[in-house]
């Protein structure tokens, strides 16, 4: 099945999800220069209950930690979008060392991570049906730069040490989100996709402007994941990042000047 490496990875996809070509793939090259301010933006009305918080899983390409998400507990509201949309999940991506790992670039630059924050459009009956339509999810990226320890960070980190290996899984509660979102929620917005497989172009991307940090460290601990499951050759989880995809001719909209 699909992955990161030579055999299974971004290039190949097109084999099995022909949308890999389509007209709003995921992730894109942000270049604020071309963005334009748009004044009607809202600002983001992030709203998260840290009692919805479920589990911490290794699907096998990246780690993402699921919410309860049978009510409007965890929601984000306003920015670009209408209606409420339900907090789903959130994951990461990163590569084997700090010159590159996220999935947007900024002008070029790439990141040594990016959150993804996935939210699901409560006009739908669930994540799934939403999956499917184009305004079905709305996804708030944030980029990690190397700086100070994030101590909220690593409260999510010091899980790893149970789920290494794919497939493993282990109940993690009590986790507020809100605590790796940056001061700041300036933010561009695009319309795109999921960056894995199916690639579905059903995503409202709303990428903050302002990095949070992450330290050395703490990248290293982010690598000692592993791709392969228990009992298989081990193959660390690292660079498990789409690059960026042709625009086609979408409008990036900056809700700041
Ligand atoms: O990297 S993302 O585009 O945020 C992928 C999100 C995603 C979330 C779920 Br839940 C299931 C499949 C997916 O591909
Ligand atoms: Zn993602």
């Amino acid at each position: 099945s699909w992955g990161y490496a030579a055999n299974n990875g971004p290039d190949k996809w097109a084999d099995n999800f022909p949308i890999a070509n389509g007209p709003r793939q995921s992730p894109i090259d942000i270049v604020p220069g071309e963005a334009s301010y748009d004044a009607g933006l809202k600002a983001l009305n992030l709203k998260y209950d840290p009692s919805t918080c479920l589990d911490i899983l290794n699907n096998g390409h990246s780690f993402q930690v699921t919410f309860v998400d049978d009510n409007d507990s965890s929601t984000l509201t306003d920015g670009p979008i209408s209606g409420i949309y339900r907090l789903k999940q959130f994951h990461f991506h990163w590569g084997a060392s700090d010159d590159k790992g996220s999935e947007h670039t900024v002008a070029g630059t790439k990141y040594p991570a990016e959150l993804h924050l996935v939210h699901w459009n409560t006009k739908y009956a669930s994540f799934g049906e939403a999956a499917s339509q184009p305004d079905g999810l709305a996804v708030v990226g944030v980029f990690l730069q190397i700086g100070a320890e994030n101590a909220n960070l690593q409260k999510v980190l010091d899980a790893f040490d149970v789920i290494k290996a794919k497939g493993k899984q282990t109940s993690f509660a009590d986790f507020d989100p809100a605590t790796l979102l940056p001061g700041c929620l300036d933010y561009w917005t695009y319309d795109g996709s999921l960056t894995t497989p199916p690639l579905l172009e059903s995503v409202t991307w709303i990428v903050c402007k302002e990095p949070v940090s992450v330290s050395a460290e703490q990248m290293a601990k982010f690598r000692s994941l592993l791709f392969s499951a228990e009992g298989e050759a081990e193959c660390c989880m690292v660079d498990n990042y789409r690059p960026p995809q042709p625009l086609k001719g979408r409008a990036v909209r900056a809700s700041f000047k």
